[in-house]
């Protein structure tokens, strides 16, 4: 056995002994809370027939008074305890939804909720003229340093680099998750920041490292986000032109069929990320390393529908391609 597996098995069993610790602990209180007043209980029951039959003998207590005791008793302990276990319970519902209010307390980023630039028409013209950046976590760390960049409308650009270059912070920008710390991006010559944030990121398509589905049916999954009502047919256009309709109509229930972990390979989970992007009919598509992850199979249909989304004259646009190669 290695040093390395060694050293993971003593952390967990430590974690593990921790955990038994705290249970043990958790245990022991519950049972110790739970038996004394079992105790008490049972012992007020004892001790009041008792005391209350000597009482009741010797004339100085009736059988009514005594057996409204004991009932009072009964019901004085029985919900002391329902409180003690409820409290408990209380105040673990109170930590969890803590997290909850927290997150329902955020406000939503000033990009989404100030209104800025409609253009008429977006043609896809991106530049980045001087654009300097360095993430907020580590500023003394430059990611580009005076990046000037054009892509004209329609133009496909493919990004290549090494791991760690900074492709993907690239698009970051353009997606504006992050600003520029110095510099602009211009889109159709507008600054981006002057831009209504909503507006531009309904233009364009986005197909990530890692694309996300979720569990729900294929058309749902395809359709998310899309900020207009479509049809049927027109989301198996876009899997057609993602070269993902003929492996989406052998799922046992086709386009019906819900999502779940293990229902898709990595390449056919990419080309549905790319019909869900095809969808919107974007003017500008972003593919970040689409081919990075991909079998033999999926690479050619991925390289396949970038040929098609660059050539096919009724859906120009701007592509972006991030690539290892
Ligand atoms: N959120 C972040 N906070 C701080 N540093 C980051 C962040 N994201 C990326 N970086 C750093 O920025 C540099 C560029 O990362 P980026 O992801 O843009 O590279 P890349 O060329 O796309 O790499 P890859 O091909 O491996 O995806 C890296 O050194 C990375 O560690």
């Amino acid at each position: 056995m290695g040093r390395k597996s060694k050293s993971s098995k003593g952390k967990y069993a430590k974690w593990l002994d921790k955990l038994y610790d705290v249970s043990f602990r958790q245990t022991m209180a519950y049972g110790g809370w739970s038996l004394s007043l079992n105790y008490l209980y049972h012992s007020t029951q004892v001790v009041a027939v008792l005391i209350g039959g000597i009482a009741i003998m010797n004339g100085k207590f009736t059988a009514e008074q005594l057996t409204k005791f004991t009932l009072y008793a009964e019901w004085l302990i029985l919900s002391t305890w329902w409180i003690g276990d409820n409290w408990s319970s209380l105040m673990q519902s109170v930590g969890a939804s803590e997290k909850v209010f927290r997150l329902m307390d955020l406000l939503p980023s000033r990009q989404l909720t100030s209104k800025g630039l409609r253009l008429q028409k977006l043609e896809g013209r991106i530049q980045y003229a001087d654009v300097e950046f360095s993430y907020p976590s580590r500023p003394s760390a430059p990611i580009l340093r005076r990046l000037n960049l054009t892509l004209n409308p329609n133009e496909v650009v493919a990004i290549v680099g090494l791991s760690g270059s900074g492709k993907s912070t690239i698009v970051n920008l353009l997606l504006q998750l992050y600003e520029p710390t110095n510099g602009q991006i211009l889109i159709d010559g507008v600054p981006l920041s002057e831009l209504d944030t909503r507006w531009f990121r309904e233009r364009i398509g986005f197909v990530g490292q890692e694309p996300k589905l979720f569990r729900m049916d294929v058309t749902s999954n395809i359709k998310y986000g899309c900020p207009r009502e479509v049809s049927q047919e027109e989301v198996e256009w876009a899997a057609k032109q993602a070269y993902a309709h003929d492996f989406l109509m052998a799922l046992p229930d086709g386009y019906n069929t819900i999502v779940d972990d293990a229902l898709l390979s990595g390449g056919q989970k990419q080309r549905v990320a790319i019909a869900r992007a095809l969808l919107r009919d974007p003017a500008i598509l972003v593919l970040d390393e689409a081919t990075s992850a991909l079998d033999a199979e999926s690479e050619h249909y991925v390289k396949s529908v970038i040929t098609e989304v660059s050539t096919d004259p009724k859906a120009r646009r701007t592509v972006i391609i991030i690539a290892h190669r």
